[in-house]
């Protein structure tokens, strides 16, 4: 797509531009007498999304209740006190993460306001690639921002839509932002699920005894005995009340396009997404790659966690057997998404640790997900010769990431992308490998069930490997655009 080109914003708006940005998981509840507990259950579900702050915002018919922490989900809201001040059967709830700017109590969601028209509270997947200058416009116009999350902004378009209908002043709101998002929202009376036009970010409908569920992946419907019902649509905006679900499609119909990351990383293995078992897909992606490029070997270790599946489809494709050579330690949560990069290569050094019975004297195959800024693998490879391996050679079940994201998951910074600054070789170099490759695109497609990439009308996101963002990058400045920064902590 062309970027638009956009004035160069002011140096007080440019508050953080060396920074990741967070993806996160969103649940929501309608008509259940536990829908608060039902929540933080979900949550935990969702953990891996995001583990920077949890929240939930429940409804009693008569007022809202919010909890918000820092933190992890089963460090506060396993506790029966913190449950019992969310009285009500409808309830929604956030998972997220971000960087250590960020890591404040008023960027925590779902977000409240109280609006003419009574309460409202949202929780967002995503990223708004326009925030930044529709808050502009909306500070100028006298708008007092409470946080300094991009998710803000849709409270401020609701409660200042003229329209009569608060989900027409909703869906007003979405018409105003750009983007990735999926959005669960609650009002005093009805439970909304929205998912921006090219379905970049998950929604699930589900249903549990007759009450409604929205989540961002199927695994937080099976934690709580739900049945998974359907995903939400592309550019569907489904609103539960009493009356039941009712579907809105507000945007002119177009082509869906999920974000490809999901499969290749975020989502739980034993999630449905799109239809498609992420497990089944991870490992066919290790299948492609072998097919693609398969070294002499003993043994294929897989980096845990997330390079499992993909390990075991590369040794049942190749027939090298698959072994445990790297052990993690399970009290320690996910790398990539950790704030900076010094946490994140203490992380990795806490995490994994090599089990020597299976590296000695061996020529290894390591399978991992995906690269993103080499920290896992230049310490992996350094600890599997450490431990004694012959050989190493590294296989990445995804392709090169060469762009940024701006639709809530990657790093901030072309610069910081490994595969951005430098080639094959010298990749291989950096991390100290044998040899070194990744899975092409045409690959990756072919794991996700298709002949290969329609170039014409890509079916998936794929903008991390191939540059081709989806949506107009309103905030982004010239030809590098910049991970959009809102964000400060001011006081
Ligand atoms: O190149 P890097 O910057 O090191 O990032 C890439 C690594 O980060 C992710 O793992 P992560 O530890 O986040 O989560 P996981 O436990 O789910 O694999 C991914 O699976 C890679 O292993
Ligand atoms: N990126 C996410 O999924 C989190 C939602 C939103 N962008 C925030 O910063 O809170
Ligand atoms: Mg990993």
């Amino acid at each position: 797509m062309t970027m638009q080109s956009t004035p160069k914003s002011e140096d007080w708006f440019d508050l953080e531009a060396d920074r990741l940005h967070e993806e996160c998981g969103v649940f929501g509840v309608f008509g259940h007498p536990e829908a608060a507990a039902l929540t933080a259950l979900g949550l935990h579900a969702l953990q891996h999304r995001g583990q920077e702050a949890a929240g939930i915002v429940s409804f009693d018919n008569q007022r809202f209740h919010a909890e918000r922490r820092l933190g992890l989900v089963g460090d506060h809201f396993s506790d029966a006190r913190v449950i019992s001040r969310l009285p009500g059967r409808q309830s929604i709830g956030h998972n997220r993460y971000s960087t250590t700017g960020e890591t404040i109590l008023r960027n925590v969601q779902p977000l409240f306001a109280e609006l003419d028209s009574g309460g409202f509270a949202v929780a967002h997947n995503g990223n708004l690639t326009n925030a930044q200058t529709l808050r502009k416009e909306l500070v100028r116009a006298g708008a007092i921002c409470q946080s300094t999350s991009d998710t803000e902004v849709i409270l401020h378009l609701v409660a200042q839509s003229r329209r009569p209908r608060m989900i027409d002043r909703f869906v007003n709101a979405l018409r105003e932002i750009e983007g990735a998002y999926a959005l669960v929202a609650l009002t005093d009376g009805k439970l909304i699920g929205a998912r921006d036009p090219l379905g970049i970010r998950p929604l699930i409908l589900g249903e549990l005894d007759g009450c409604h569920i929205l989540t961002s992946e199927t695994c937080a419907l099976d934690i709580i005995g739900a049945k998974y019902v359907r995903d939400i649509d592309n550019g569907e905006v489904v609103v539960i009340s009493e009356a039941g679900v009712q579907s809105l499609r507000p945007f002119p119909p177009q082509k869906m396009r999920p974000c490809i990351f999901e499969f290749v990383y975020f989502a739980r293995p034993d999630s449905i997404v799109q239809g498609k078992s992420v497990y089944e897909v991870r490992k066919q992606m290790g299948v492609e790659l072998a097919r693609e490029s398969l070294p002499e070997a003993d043994v294929i270790v897989p980096v845990p966690d997330s390079g499992v599946p993909a390990a075991i489809g590369f040794s049942q494709a190749s027939g090298i057997p698959f072994e445990l050579g790297i052990i993690r330690n399970h009290y320690v949560g996910r790398t990539f998404i950790q704030p900076t990069q010094g946490v994140r290569e203490l992380g990795v050094r806490m995490k994994h640790s090599a089990n020597r019975s299976q590296i000695e004297g061996k020529r290894i195959v390591l399978v991992d997900d995906s690269l993103v800024r080499g920290t896992t693998s230049v310490k992996i490879v350094k600890m599997m010769r450490d431990a004694g391996a012959k050989e190493v050679h590294f296989r990445l079940a995804c392709p090169p990431i060469t762009h940024s994201d701006f639709y809530g998951i990657d790093t901030p910074e072309r610069e910081k992308l490994l595969a951005a600054t430098h080639t094959l070789e010298q990749m291989r170099e950096f991390i100290g490998a044998d040899s070194l490759a990744f899975l092409s695109v045409g690959g990756l497609y072919r794991a996700m069930g298709y002949e290969g990439r329609d170039d014409l009308r890509p079916q998936f996101t794929d903008h991390c490997f191939t540059g081709d963002y989806p949506t107009l990058l309103t905030d982004m400045i010239g030809e590098t655009p910049r991970q959009l920064s809102l964000i400060a902590e001011a006081s």
